[in-house]
């Protein structure tokens, strides 16, 4: 039997405060996250953005205990994942690779080569296919494989996305029907799903089939619930999240909380749809943030779903995927990023009035200019805010 490696894919996260920055950079790095006419400003701008952000990234990981669970829990998983491949009899090791922390890619893929391993699967540890995320990790991979001869003669089996597998879709709605359950009256709780957001862009302009996944995935989670338990309960799905000035995914989960809230909503199950484990955005934007402004609204009971870490169901089905890919054809690292409709990359280049894609674009480039202006002149130490005695 071939030695198979299974490579767990994942964002990374700061493990300690001084960690904040140089994560954010790297971040905003990547051209998968903000997506800039001119590659050359990427860099200069990804440290303009980190610098600006960094205080309040800081405060934010400062208040769950100083940095990001996310490498202990997923390294967790892998294991649990391994030894549950391996009580199957399948002889395989697996490899956490992180997008913008330790342990990053090319680590994994060292590690990989140094074992030896004859096949790989790759699994994104995201249900739902994002541009920004799993297809940013598929062409980091894919960049390191073209450069390394070894690596790219390996066999691959890439798994796009899992939002609709029976294993997923069942261990989340064990979880939901926990905190239900949990409620003072089970049939009157609210179900609200918050899904991490993405720019409206991304969805509307080049393809990204995210908003889709993430829909279809609330509903089967809500039939799970219906078929196996009986719970018809009411539910909403919002979007957290959203940084920088462009429109993201609507609702915005503060606002849809704040018209629960109006409507006299008193029972809230806070189910975080898009992500497998505890990390900032669950342990301080849903539980503090988010808590804060439900409350507020007037909602009295805030259950937040746990996120699904090391739920042996969960893993479970994460070993039925990877045993159904070993089972099926190679998928590249091209086809599982490819986008299944590529709309536009860049929105329209004429100018329209309002608070649209163009006047977006528009001005994102007159930042562009002003921002290189400003790089220039701090580099020259010549031009009009000199002048004027502003630097
Ligand atoms: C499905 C999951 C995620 C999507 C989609 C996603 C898109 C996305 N994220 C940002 C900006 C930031 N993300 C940050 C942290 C972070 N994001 C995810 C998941 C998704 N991101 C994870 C798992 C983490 C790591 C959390 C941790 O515990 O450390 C951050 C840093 C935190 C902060 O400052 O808020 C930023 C910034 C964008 C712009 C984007 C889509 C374009
Ligand atoms: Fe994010």
């Amino acid at each position: 039997m071939a030695k198979v490696g299974v490579l767990l894919l994942n964002l990374g996260g700061p493990e300690r405060i001084q960690d904040v920055g140089p994560f954010l950079y790297n971040l905003f790095s990547d051209p998968e996250i903000i997506r800039l006419p001119n590659p050359a400003l990427q860099k200069p701008l990804a440290w303009l953005i980190s610098t600006l952000r960094a205080g309040k990234s800081q405060e934010a990981y400062r208040s769950i205990g100083g940095g990001s669970p996310l490498r202990r829990i997923t390294e967790q998983q892998a294991r649990e994942l391994q030894s549950e491949l391996r009580t199957r009899g399948i002889e395989a090791t697996s490899y956490v690779a992180m997008r913008y922390w330790h342990p990053f890619t090319e680590s994994a893929v060292a590690d990989i080569k140094a074992d030896g391993v004859e096949e790989v699967v790759v699994l994104p540890l995201y249900p739902h296919f994002s541009i920004s995320t799993s297809g940013s990790s598929f062409r980091e991979l894919q960049r390191l494989r073209q450069a390394d001869s070894g690596f790219s003669r390996l066999p691959i089996r890439c798994i796009r996305s899992y939002y609709d597998d029976p294993g997923y879709v069942g261990a989340m709605a064990g979880l939901v029907a926990r905190e239900i359950q949990a409620c003072p009256e089970p049939s009157k709780a609210h179900v609200f799903f918050s899904a991490h957001g993405v720019p409206k862009s991304y969805v509307e302009e080049a393809g990204d089939p995210y908003q889709k996944e993430i829909e279809a995935c609330a509903q089967l989670i809500m039939e799970r619930l219906s078929r196996d338990l009986g719970f018809a309960n009411p539910f909403t799905l919002a979007y957290q999240s959203r940084v920088g000035p462009v429109e993201w995914l609507r609702p915005y989960t503060d606002d849809a909380l704040q018209d629960l809230g109006a409507a006299g909503i008193k029972d809230l199950v806070v189910v975080p749809i898009s992500f497998v484990s505890e990390h900032i955005e669950t342990l301080e934007e849903i539980d503090i943030e988010y808590r804060e402004i439900a409350t507020e609204a007037g909602i009295i009971n805030f259950r937040r779903v746990p996120a699904l870490d090391t739920t042996p169901a969960f893993i479970n089905g994460l070993a039925d995927l990877v045993q159904q890919a070993m089972a099926g054809p190679e998928v590249n690292l091209d086809q599982a990023a490819e986008l299944p409709s590529k709309v536009k990359l860049y929105p329209q280049d004429k100018w329209a009035w309002g608070w649209n894609n163009s006047s977006e674009v528009w001005n994102g480039r007159l930042a562009m200019v002003g921002f290189s202006a400003f790089l220039l002149e701090l580099l020259s130490g010549k031009g009009p805010l000199h002048s004027l005695g502003l630097l």
